[in-house]
């Protein structure tokens, strides 16, 4: 998007209009009519008729995302009239602790794997993403797992920011939203060999997120509580603690910046937007490929468990449904579309639900 002088022509009157409009680079450059490539306020000259299919084609596109920045963390009700739709919900997506025996007997001589998302899943969601803290309990509770399964964190957060959060080095991580995958750097009996499992599928895509990142944080310095974050393949706009009035704006100048890397896509996550490659690589191929490595690629005889509580974890949770393979556990309070088949409330269920784990393996 640039700031451009766009004069508009009116053929009945002949009167010039010169309005400041924000226009995406991509259609600046197919619709001006008349003069060069303007730089950022020089003149175009354009139709009133083109001018508002320029304006009409981007609110739409704008509305639909502030739509979905709306959606993308339901409002809590007091009183509770989603119970209804909640009740029959979990008739859908039964708890994955009601559940409990019926897994077990479900995953019966088969090799158990686990894949943990990290944000609202085993820390709570909070306002500032540098104090989202797991508790040393949680922390205990995913080292005794490690122990019984092969278990791996998949996060959109970049690798090294959610090991420091985890801090179990026997664990594999995907970071990135799966971008960015390594083995266990110690002790695991499920290590393969002496090599630790390392993929970036994305790898030549570093420099663009630097550089978008950067973009990112300037066209937004003024947006009042808005930040950034820099997830090394990927970078994360977080709009929690911004004026519902301002989204808008707000996606408008994401939208501005995206507009200039057609490698790039944006997609959603709990009151965040998320830019990544375009590149068809999201945490569910990240659990297929650590499916592969652990030496479980064709097998019958491995249940894959992955708990998550965003948007992004649909697809891993997809990935298990299409191969029939294990299941998916949501962690959510409210209805949501999911392709899981069970249900955890908050990140303090999925703790009581890894221990049962631990004490009926033990
Ligand atoms: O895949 P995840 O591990 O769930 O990471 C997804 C994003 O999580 C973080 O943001 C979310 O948690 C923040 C802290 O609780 C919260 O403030 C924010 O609103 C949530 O969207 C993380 O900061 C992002 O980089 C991750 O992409």
């Amino acid at each position: 998007m640039t700031q451009q002088n766009v004069v508009v022509s009116d053929p009945k009157s002949g009167i010039n209009l010169t309005i400041p409009v924000k226009v995406p680079v991509s259609m600046s450059v197919t619709t001006a009519t008349q003069k060069p490539t303007p730089g950022p306020g020089s003149c175009i000259t354009v139709s009133r008729k083109t001018l508002l299919e320029i304006n009409g084609h981007n609110s739409a596109r704008i509305n639909s995302w502030v739509e979905s920045m709306r959606a993308s963390s339901p409002t809590h009700h007091k009183s509770t009239p989603l119970s209804d739709d909640l009740n029959s919900w979990m008739v859908q997506h039964p708890s994955a602790l009601d559940m409990f025996e019926q897994i077990i007997s479900a995953s019966k001589g088969k090799q158990i794997v686990m894949f943990l998302d990290y944000d609202g899943t085993l820390s709570p969601i909070v306002e500032d993403p540098d104090q989202a803290f797991m508790s040393d309990a949680m922390r205990a509770t995913v080292r005794k797992l490690a122990r019984y399964f092969p278990t791996a964190i998949v996060s959109g957060r970049c690798r090294d920011k959610v090991y420091s959060f985890v801090r179990l080095a026997e664990l594999y991580y995907a970071g990135s939203h799966g971008m960015d995958i390594k083995g266990p750097s110690k002790g695991s009996k499920y290590k393969k060999g002496a090599q630790t499992v390392l993929f970036q599928a994305a790898s030549e895509f570093l420099p663009m997120i630097d550089e978008v990142y950067k973009a990112l944080v300037d066209i937004t310095k003024s947006t009042e509580g808005v930040r950034v974050e820099n997830n090394k393949f990927c970078a994360s706009v977080h709009f929690r603690c911004v004026d519902e009035k301002k989204w808008g704006e707000l996606a408008q100048e994401v939208r501005s910046v995206l507009n200039e890397y057609p490698k790039l896509r944006l997609t959603q996550g709990r009151k965040v937007l998320e830019i990544r490659p375009i590149i068809k690589w999201d945490k569910g191929k990240a659990l297929e490929f650590l499916l592969e490595s652990l030496g479980y690629a064709n097998c019958t005889d491995v249940f894959p468990v992955y708990i998550g509580d965003d948007r992004t974890d649909e697809d891993a949770f997809k990935v298990l449904s299409e191969r029939d393979q294990g299941f998916g556990i949501l962690v959510s309070k409210t209805p949501k579309d999911t392709h899981a088949s069970y249900s955890l409330q908050e990140p303090s269920e999925v703790m009581m639900f890894l221990r049962r784990l631990v004490e009926w393996k033990k």
